[in-house]
């Protein structure tokens, strides 16, 4: 089970910020606390500056947090490096070499977890297929259309076969065809036995994909539990607009 405990995260505002919020820091999650549970799709939602980019990143490690832990299975996932492979993380930071092929970036990533020979072109082969990307594997990363570039970034993140899939928004800005592609691709990875978190603003992603949701809210969970316990039986949409701006549905 993967489980964030307590997670306080605070940045250091610019010197123009600082002025006019009369602050040096901005305190953007305070105590943040939920649990993922095996084999399940948990939903993260929230409003923009939510604090959901802020919880996956510090979640992952790829930012520290000033206070909390993360834990796999009861290991800390940022002192733990059979813990911390146990996590493979999607954004839309996620870097591969632009001038390199698709091939040739996930050689390359691979081999950074020791995947080589056989082992290696099994696994590019099998997510290339999964993803839908087989016929785009020798085009350079350049040329690649978004959706082309999702699909390669996120089998990049689970070269490693991870047992945590954790994806940050990995429908913004695709097509519908692209979009299924990918819900899809969550879909059969749940069906594999992974854990998957991923943050979106679309809600119908959630009603068709998550076990649970945790709703944050200003840097604090508002919410975290069954979708049904959420929203009783009514549209997540309109509920989550109810209870997040206090106004009745
Ligand atoms: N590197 C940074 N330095 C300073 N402030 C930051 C930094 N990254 C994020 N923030 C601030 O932290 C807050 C939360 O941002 P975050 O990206 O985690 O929210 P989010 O819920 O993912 O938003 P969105 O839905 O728009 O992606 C915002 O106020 C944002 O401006």
């Amino acid at each position: 089970m993967l489980t964030a405990n307590n997670i306080h995260k605070a940045y250091r505002l610019n010197k123009k910020e600082q002025k006019l919020q009369h602050a040096k820091h901005i305190q953007v999650l305070k105590g943040v606390s939920f649990n993922c549970k095996p084999g399940t799709v948990t939903g993260l939602l929230g409003v923009n500056g939510a604090g959901k980019t802020t919880t996956l990143r510090t979640l992952t490690g790829a930012i520290s947090a000033d206070k909390g832990n993360v834990t796999l299975d009861g290991l800390d996932v940022h002192t733990n490096k059979q813990a911390a492979l146990g996590l493979g993380f999607h954004s839309a930071s996620t870097a591969l070499y632009k001038r390199l092929s698709v091939l040739a970036n996930l050689e390359f990533f691979g081999g950074l977890y020791g995947l080589k020979g056989a082992n290696l072109t099994a696994r590019v082969n099998e997510l290339a297929d999964r993803l839908g990307f087989a016929h785009y594997l020798e085009k350079r990363v350049k040329d690649l259309s978004t959706g082309m570039l999702q699909k390669a970034a996120i089998a990049r993140a689970i070269l490693h076969d991870p047992q945590i899939i954790i994806l940050d928004e990995p429908t913004t800005g695709l097509d519908v065809m692209a979009s299924a592609n990918i819900i899809d691709f969550i879909r059969q990875q749940k069906e594999l036995g992974k854990t998957i978190l991923f943050s979106t603003h679309n809600m119908h992603e959630v009603e068709s994909l998550c076990d649970s949701i945790v709703v944050l809210h200003k840097g604090v969970v508002h919410f975290d539990g069954t979708l049904e316990d959420f929203c009783g039986g009514k549209d997540l949409a309109r509920t989550i607009t109810h209870v997040l701006s206090d106004k009745p549905v």
